[in-house]
């Protein structure tokens, strides 16, 4: 037993940003747990290296859902198991989230959560390479760039994006219009930016900052109603840690419910399933779970041109290393898509609901790995960013690797349907017309037969995606049977947070890891206040 002013469960998005601020006065001392092992290989570094971490799962948890859609397939919820959590194998896209969106938190009451608060916490966590502006910051700790490039096809992209009537802008994060740009990216002079790298590695050597790689926390130890410590397992060794002050739970949207769960915080039913005595009653734990669905499509071009032929072969891949290696340049030091666009599903919206998202790159189908295809092509993904439909996510058993039951009940409501059906659409209107159009020969994937609206619905549930952004199995809110509070204190006991994806109640029109490390921030400050 060792004792710790603070403990924080998860080296992600949010919990990086805890271990650095909360470690910051040497008077605390603060033990930052990790499942996940260091991310000592260089593909957690190389930008596009996330297509080999992403592969078994040294570095990832594949978390199969149940039946999914009409033809109940069982998909994968992937999530990065190492330093630096998600954002040390994710697609890098800094996708912060709108204005409108954080405000709506205090009507829904909220408070704290504000876009001034919110822009503020940007601006002091990035060193965007655009440079500072109201709307973004330079200097922080976190490496963000916009990287244009000179690829034909992108540049065909753009004005056929821009004859559609999007606005083509430096800055995706800075406008809430229909608008194109170059993806902003979690990557710093080519490397990739992980949380773990940004806040905790260059201050890992504190002496009051312990961290425990390989060390999963099973279970949480009371005393009453005080969450005191963290039962822990690594290897064959088991080991409990205390905390004077608080315990913070930063495992992200699938673990925090379980990990809530098997300490007895959590739905009876579900706790009484598993065999767990009830602590809390918490009806929410592992409910309302907000997860996004993609649409994507794939066209084939007519000529052998751009990244495909750069990197779809291991000798070229060997030479963009290689390349790579000597000027952090080239196909590799990007992230997973080339252009961000944000636009309407219908024309009467006030402002975007659908995220569109763009690479000169196309996969080969036949394989059933991530792998290029021979030709050449561009793929495009859109997906809602606003959808209501609520899933949930709770334990199986009451041992930590039991695995989880996701339900994730996509495209319920009928909001999310109307706003997903017209995705394909808005998608072939662009590569049919202007510039573009003149590359493409055909559409590779899914072609003709998945047309009308119920079709593309169909097409989504069946052959979409999670795209790895579910918030809110620990959603905050002003109510009494909220898991957690404004100030992110789970209700019904003393001395423990939430702070990670999790507890996000709403999806925010971006994508996640921008917000959870807005999460992690604001819960620091709130830490620190109280105490
Ligand atoms: C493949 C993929 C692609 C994505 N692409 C993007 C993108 O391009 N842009 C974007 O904004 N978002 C993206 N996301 C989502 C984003 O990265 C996450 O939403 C964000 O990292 C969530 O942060 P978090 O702190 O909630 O959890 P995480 O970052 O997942 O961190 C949780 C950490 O807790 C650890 N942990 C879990 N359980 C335990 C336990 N019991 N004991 C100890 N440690 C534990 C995990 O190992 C992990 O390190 C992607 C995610 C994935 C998986």
């Amino acid at each position: 037993m060792s004792d710790f002013d603070y403990i924080i469960i998860g080296a992600g998005a949010a919990g990086s940003v805890l271990a650095n601020r909360l470690s910051e006065d040497p008077g605390n001392k603060v033990l930052l747990l990790e499942h996940g092992g260091p991310d000592t290989n260089p593909m957690h570094h190389i930008p596009k290296g996330f297509f080999f971490t992403l592969r078994g799962d040294r570095y990832t948890y594949h978390y199969p859902t149940q039946p999914i859609g009409p033809s109940g397939q069982v998909e994968s919820w992937t999530r990065g198991k190492v330093l630096g959590g998600s954002t040390a194998v994710n697609g890098m896209m800094w996708s912060r989230g709108a204005k409108a969106d954080f405000d709506q938190l205090a009507a829904l009451g909220i408070p704290g959560w504000d876009w001034e608060r919110v822009l503020a916490v940007y601006r002091t966590v990035e060193d965007h390479n655009l440079g500072p502006s109201p709307m973004r910051g330079a200097g922080g700790p976190l490496g963000v760039s916009v990287t244009k490039n000179d690829d034909e096809v992108v540049a065909a992209i753009l004005a056929s994006a821009q004859q559609q009537g999007w606005d083509y802008v430096d800055d995706v994060n800075a406008h809430d219009t229909e608008r194109v740009g170059f993806t902003p990216s979690t990557i710093r002079d080519g490397i990739r930016s992980s949380s773990y790298r940004a806040f905790v590695h260059p201050v890992r050597r504190r002496p009051n900052l312990t961290i425990k790689t390989h060390t999963r926390a099973g279970y949480l130890l009371f005393d009453g109603k005080r969450a005191i410590g963290v039962r822990t397992r690594s290897g064959s060794k088991r080991a409990d840690y205390t905390a004077r002050k608080e315990i913070i739970v930063a495992t992200g949207t699938v673990e925090t419910p379980l990990l809530l769960e098997r300490s007895g915080i959590g739905r009876p039913e579900v706790l009484a399933g598993a065999g767990v005595r009830v602590r809390v009653e918490s009806p929410h734990v592992g409910e309302r779970v907000i997860e996004q669905r993609g649409v994507s499509m794939q066209v084939r071009l007519r000529h052998k041109i751009g990244p495909t032929q750069d990197l779809n072969t291991v000798p070229k891949q060997g030479w963009e290393g290689l390349k790579y290696l000597a000027t952090r340049r080239g196909p590799i030091s990007t992230g997973g898509y080339d252009l961000m666009a944000h636009f309407k599903s219908s024309p009467e919206l006030d402002r975007p609901d659908i995220q569109g998202i763009f690479v000169p790159m196309a996969l080969d189908t036949s394989s059933a790995t991530m792998k290029l295809a021979e030709h050449s092509g561009i793929m495009f993904m859109g997906y809602q960013v606003r959808p209501t439909t609520t899933g949930s996510v709770h334990l199986s058993g009451k041992l930590p690797e039991n695995l989880p039951i996701i339900d994730a009940r996509f495209l319920e409501d009928e909001a999310d349907r109307a706003a997903t059906a017209p995705i394909l659409e808005v998608g072939r209107t662009l590569l049919s017309n202007g510039p573009v159009a003149d590359y493409i020969l055909d559409e590779e994937f899914p072609g003709p037969a998945v047309s009308t609206p119920e079709e593309v619905l169909r097409y989504s549930l069946d052959a979409g995606g999670g795209i790895f952004h579910a918030v809110g199995s620990a959603a905050m809110g002003p109510n009494d049977d909220d898991v957690v509070d404004p100030q992110l204190r789970v209700r019904g006991v003393d001395g423990l947070r939430v702070a990670d994806a999790s507890v996000l109640p709403v999806q925010v029109s971006g994508n996640t890891a921008a917000p959870t490390t807005v999460v992690g921030w604001i819960a620091a400050d709130h830490i620190l206040a109280d105490n």
